[in-house]
């Protein structure tokens, strides 16, 4: 019989793995080496780390894929040395992490008034949570630029610019994987030199890896006095982070800017359907298995013959489907070990734009209507 050992925060391990063969479940930081000397298949999140010493009995192990898009947690040169395959998720949860950006730029709309006309937004990595936001900010006609010289320099059309012209922008975003070594390694990319600079006006948003950014210099920058504004949803040891950070950023959530329900279930669909594939098994299951279909939501543009929304409709919109100040006082209730590892594991349910479906008074501009569209709304038109 095949077995599969699954990390038991892969929502819908259960159901998904036990069509494939004797499926067991683990807490991911207790999984011990001794058990995966029978095991065919191990799907993981990033909270298991896949190191030489977990695999030094997995004999039988063929696969390891990680249901989450980073892989750090994963030591791939000794998978490969093992002769063991690895697969990643890499997209599943691009949309949550994008909408979690646009949920920041939206409340600094509403309680900072930044004028969302006038400013860019530099991207840093344009993989698929870069690209993901790019086209939500297209669709909002918020100017932005990219930064991925491994995109660039693979022959990317797009447009790219330095990291030097990244950090003179209004927003900047980190997208980057976790990168140890290497030409284009990420470790400390925003290092204590270009985290001084940073200017007051400034909003800074990390939703990628705490390791990318010098923590250390950032404590220092947000203790003077011209501070700039920024949000954390990841550090560099998590979950023991380092505290005294909290009070000085502007809003901060516990590693859960991808953990939108369709974000999780995608990883795991897609670490399903890895297992298949080294199994030579057809999938027989998708997400609409597991998905419920949130009930339609009535919305009236104040101004319906315009040519985009106005950013008082967009705001209120966007932010009752994603409201991340609500995330960021649950999380300052108990930002201990304990509250950072509560908080993800009974992350309240959040779903995407593209799962929500708006009921709209006829007629609409067609601007508007690529505005929905690109933001990823289904909907349709009542008289
Ligand atoms: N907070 C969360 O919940 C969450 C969710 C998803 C992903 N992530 C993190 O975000 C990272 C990016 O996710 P993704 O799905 O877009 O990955 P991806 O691999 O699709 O894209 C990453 C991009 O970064 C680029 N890049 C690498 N080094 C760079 C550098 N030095 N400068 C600029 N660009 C560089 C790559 O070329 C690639 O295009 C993941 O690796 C993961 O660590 C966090
Ligand atoms: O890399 C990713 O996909 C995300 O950071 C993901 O949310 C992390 O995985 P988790 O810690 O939720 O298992």
């Amino acid at each position: 019989m095949t077995r599969i050992f699954f990390e038991e925060s892969i929502p819908q391990g259960e159901a998904y793995f036990s069509t494939l063969g004797d499926a067991t479940s683990f807490n991911g930081p207790s999984l011990a080496p001794e058990q995966l000397g029978d095991v065919d298949y191990l799907a993981v999140r990033s909270t298991t780390a896949v190191t030489p010493s977990l695999l030094a009995k997995a004999d039988k192990l063929k696969l390891v894929t990680t249901a989450t898009a980073g892989t750090n947690h994963m030591d791939k040169p000794a998978l490969d040395v093992a002769g063991i395959a690895w697969r990643s998720a890499g997209g599943c949860n691009a949309v949550a992490v994008a909408e979690y950006v646009v949920s920041v730029l939206m409340s600094a709309y509403q309680d900072k008034q930044l004028n969302l006309s006038r400013i860019t937004v530099g991207i840093v990595g344009a993989g698929h949570v870069g690209t993901a936001l790019a086209e939500r900010l297209h669709a909002l006609n918020i100017a932005f630029k990219l930064c991925d010289p491994p995109l660039q320099q693979a022959g990317d059309h797009r447009h790219f610019v330095a990291m030097d012209e990244i950090m003179a922008c209004d927003v900047i975003t980190l997208h980057v994987p976790f990168v140890k070594a290497g030409e284009h390694a990420t470790g400390h990319l925003l290092d204590a030199k270009r985290i001084a600079a940073l200017k007051p006006n400034q909003l800074l948003i990390n939703a990628c890896r705490g390791e990318v950014v010098d923590e250390a210099a950032l404590l220092h920058r947000l203790g003077q006095p011209d501070a700039p504004t920024v949000v954390l949803d990841v550090f560099f040891s998590e979950p023991e982070i380092n505290q005294a950070l909290l009070p000085l950023v502007w809003l901060t959530t516990p590693h859960i800017a991808g953990h939108s329900v369709e974000g999780k279930l995608r990883g795991t669909q897609m670490a399903y359907e890895h297992v298949c594939e080294a199994m030579n098994v057809s999938s027989s299951l998708t997400m609409d298995n597991f998905l419920a279909v949130p009930e339609a939501m009535p919305f009236a543009p104040s101004d319906r013959t315009a040519e985009a929304l106005d950013w008082d409709s967009l705001a209120t919109l966007l932010l009752s489907i994603y409201d991340i100040r609500k995330d960021d006082q649950l999380f300052r209730q108990d930002t201990s070990r304990d509250g950072f590892l509560h908080m993800r594991k009974h992350y309240p349910v959040r779903r995407e734009c593209g799962s929500h479906f708006l009921r709209i008074p006829a007629p609409v501009s067609e601007g508007i209507v690529e505005q929905l569209s690109g933001l990823g709304f289904q909907f349709n038109f009542v008289r």
